[in-house]
């Protein structure tokens, strides 16, 4: 039977990325993704921002939205200190599966708690299932659509307090305007956009970090 192309990027990392080296394995996809098969990871370009954002905020506690392979959770979650957490939810069973064993190849299953299930369903169980106060960082990469009411059902669950980031990525392409428009708009949060481009191609693309004022 045919693979899929999460199935060979799996592939590519077990046989070019060094297990337990994060690093490796965010490489081996890179390479990946620019000389064999496009996939929709935040990439080497955007990813460093997303390094800076993260190495800036040293956050205890992460949630990510939108697992797809893991190249994202597993860069966020290489750079976070000892005891933090990052959760990350992916509703997708067979992305769920790639994820889980790419996560495992990079050595960070003691960080990462990788939840097979939608943001509507999991963000408002995040308190009593994960025992997860506030939430110091979200990354948010899953349907563009959703951006906007997982972040109004975040604020909705108190899981946001001064200080807490919201990044998201392709606020330009694919876009999530209506998000865009809630971010910049609203007195709650003070944004930021880093201008980027579209991973491993030339197209305008960023990522805009917004900072809940409480
Ligand atoms: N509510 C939800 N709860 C849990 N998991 C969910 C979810 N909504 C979507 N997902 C998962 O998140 C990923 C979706 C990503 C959409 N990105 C994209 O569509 C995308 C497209 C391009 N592009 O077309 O160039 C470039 C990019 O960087 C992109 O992130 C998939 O793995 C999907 O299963
Ligand atoms: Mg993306």
């Amino acid at each position: 039977t045919q693979s899929t192309r999460p199935q060979r990027l799996l592939g590519a990392v077990q046989k070019n990325a060094t297990r337990g080296d994060p690093r490796s394995v965010v490489k081996a996809i890179d390479e990946f993704c620019r000389h064999k098969e496009w996939a929709m990871n935040v990439g080497d370009e955007k990813g460093c921002i997303l390094d800076s954002v993260v190495s800036e905020l040293n956050p205890a506690t992460v949630l990510e939205l939108g697992t797809y392979c893991g190249y994202s959770t597993v860069r966020i979650a290489s750079l976070l200190p000892p005891h933090a957490k990052l959760i990350t939810l992916e509703f997708n069973p067979d992305y769920a599966k790639i994820a889980c064993q790419v996560i495992a190849w990079a050595g960070l299953e003691d960080k990462i708690q990788l939840v097979e299930g939608s943001s509507a369903e999991w963000i408002p169980k995040m308190k009593e299932h994960f025992g997860v106060k506030m939430l110091d960082l979200v990354f948010m990469d899953h349907w563009k659509d959703d951006y906007l009411p997982d972040t109004k059902l975040l604020e909705d669950c108190g899981l946001l307090r001064k200080g807490s980031v919201l990044l998201a990525d392709n606020v330009i392409c694919p876009g999530s305007p209506d998000y865009l428009k809630y971010v910049r708009r609203s007195p709650r949060y003070k944004s930021q956009y880093f201008r980027s481009h579209l991973e491993y191609t030339k197209a305008e693309d960023g990522l805009e970090k917004s900072v809940f004022l409480g």
